[in-house]
């Protein structure tokens, strides 16, 4: 799929030099919500680990995998430097925080359904600036975000890359317990400069010899590493582990190196094109990110985002509890912004900007048929937290699309420009119609019934002065409505047939005389 020039990196969290970390809204918003991902199912791939083992120069592949018209010769050509997410040598930390591609990539499911794919980066742990709580505030929120989330490791599995783990397990055994469903999708161990080919071959099935290795359940086995190992197979759905082969040391060694494939092994590209693909597989059930089984869209997973960065806002590991709370908010106001972009987009429909101006009562039957339809949407979304976590949220939907429904009736009175100048002209031809009438009346010796007229005529002078104060000073709008809609009623039964009777007789006459002439 085609990407704009100006796509590359954005920096969507940074840390701070007090181990802060800031969310950047703006910049996720502007990703997330890109037109090409609007309304689609999507898939966040990530990349976590250890710093200074080559992730961002991995992701670099997929980018190119990504960006190639039909994923055909992705992998590009000999000489050519690799470029995308940025990567150096040296033994200093490079990437900090987190770094998403600025656009999302465009996938088609077996079913022919169009997906986005998001591609996110993230900070090396265990670097010597880095805090403990840095460390897993980074991979707590990579996992929680991604459907598909790659562990970096260098030379083996080893016992400290579960133990990392074991937190999110217990996390993930809490969520099982509340929803029934495993919280996180995908992950997929990336064992760098595997060194024991000989015995185990590189690629996902020496992997599959490796894991299954480490994650066996052995007799006599410490209760803590044995709860690590059975936690970890509830929690995600699919873990898997793929072995990859050592680049080459002009990679690894070189100052000038650039990226390019000349310089590197023939044994990694080929491992690269095995891992790749399959990484991007379509046919993956846990390639789309879900949760609570539900298929989210980009602008839900914003909301996720925003609820885990806050959770976390406290600068201290918050306990599983207090993460599932969270989950159980974006996803209640993720439903709620569904609903009300869905409210929003029927309303836009039918008296947006460039609708013209549509009848109060219609415009009333619009909104209570379009907000019941709304909420029932909301009500429909299956949803973490329990009835009462709901309702709340469903009040604050209610509550939001009633601030819209005042929005688009302004709106909609201010496109109607003849009803405002309606009123003061009924008014005033009916007060210059009475005082005739009156006065004829009272000539020709019919004084006693002309009251009524004259009557008539101060209740019109009322009824015009407080609609011009209303108007004017803003307050009592409902009765300005009232004396608005009064006024339609003498408009369109009295003056305007009147007003095109005589139009017509007029036009008539004015053709007859023609005719005759
Ligand atoms: N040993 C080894 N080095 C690699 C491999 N792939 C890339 N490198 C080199 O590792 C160095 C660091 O690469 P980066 O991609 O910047 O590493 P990183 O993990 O993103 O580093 P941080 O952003 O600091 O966490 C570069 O010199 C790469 O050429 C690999 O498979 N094995
Ligand atoms: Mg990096």
């Amino acid at each position: 799929m085609e990407q704009s020039p100006s796509a590359g990196p954005v920096q969507i969290v940074s840390i701070t030099e007090d181990h802060k970390f800031v969310l950047d809204e703006k910049k996720l918003k502007q990703i997330l919500f890109h037109k090409r991902a609007l309304g689609k199912k999507i898939s966040l791939v990530s990349i976590a680990g250890d710093f200074r083992k080559g992730k961002s120069f991995m992701l670099d592949f997929f980018l190119r995998y990504l960006r190639a018209k039909d994923h055909k010769d992705w992998i590009g050509r000999e000489d050519e430097p690799l470029k995308g997410f940025d990567w150096r040598g040296g033994a200093t930390r490079h990437t900090t925080g987190m770094i998403m591609w600025s656009e999302p990539f465009l996938l088609s499911l077996p079913t022919g359904e169009e997906i986005a794919v998001f591609l996110m980066d993230t900070q090396g742990t265990f670097d010597s600036n880095s805090t403990v709580f840095e460390n897993a505030f980074i991979f707590a929120l990579t996992l929680l975000v991604s459907s598909v989330t790659v562990y970096n490791i260098m030379h083996n599995l080893q016992e400290d890359n579960l133990q990392h783990l074991s937190f999110f397990a217990e996390y993930g055994v809490l969520a099982i317990d509340a929803y029934n469903t495993s919280p996180f999708q995908q992950l997929t161990f990336l064992v760098r400069d595997w060194q024991f080919e000989y015995e185990t071959p590189y690629g996902f099935d020496g992997g599959e010899e490796v894991l299954s290795d480490r994650l066996r359940i052995r007799e006599n086995q410490h209760h803590d590493l044995a709860l690590v190992r059975s936690r970890l197979k509830q929690c995600f759905r699919k873990v898997n582990c793929f072995l990859m082969p050592h680049p080459g040391l002009k990679v690894t060694n070189r100052r000038d190196f650039d990226g390019r494939l000349l310089d590197i092994e023939q044994d990694f590209k080929k491992q690269l094109l095995t891992l790749v693909p399959e990484l991007f597989n379509m046919e993956n059930g846990n390639f789309l990110k879900e949760i609570n089984g539900e298929m989210i869209t980009s602008t839900d997973l914003f909301e996720y985002f925003k609820s885990y960065c806050t959770v976390f806002a406290s600068g201290e590991l918050p306990t599983p509890k207090a993460m599932l709370e969270a989950t159980a908010e974006a996803n209640n106001l993720a439903a709620k912004s569904a609903s009300k972009e869905f409210y929003i987009r029927a309303m836009e429909q039918h008296c947006g900007g460039d609708r013209p101006y549509i009848h109060p009562n219609q415009l009333e039957a619009l909104h209570k048929e379009t907000d019941r339809q709304a909420v029932e949407k909301f009500r429909c979304v299956r949803k973490m937290g329990g009835e009462e976590v709901s309702m709340v949220y469903q009040k604050n939907l209610e509550d939001e699309i009633i601030e819209l429904y005042s929005n688009y009736k302004k709106h909609n009175d201010s496109k109607n420009v003849f009803a405002f100048s309606r009123t003061p002209t009924t008014f005033i031809s009916s007060m210059i119609l009475c005082y005739f009438v009156a006065g004829i009346l009272d000539t020709i010796w019919l004084g006693g019934i002309n009251f009524i007229f004259m009557f008539a005529f101060w209740v019109c002078f009322f009824l015009l002065f407080v609609w011009l104060y209303t108007k004017y000073s803003g307050e009592y709008a409902d009765i300005g409505q009232y004396i608005d809609y009064f006024a339609d009623v003498i408009w369109n039964n009295a003056f305007q047939p009147a007003y095109s009777t005589c139009l017509q007789s007029a036009m008539r006459s004015v053709l007859g005389h023609a005719k005759t002439n």
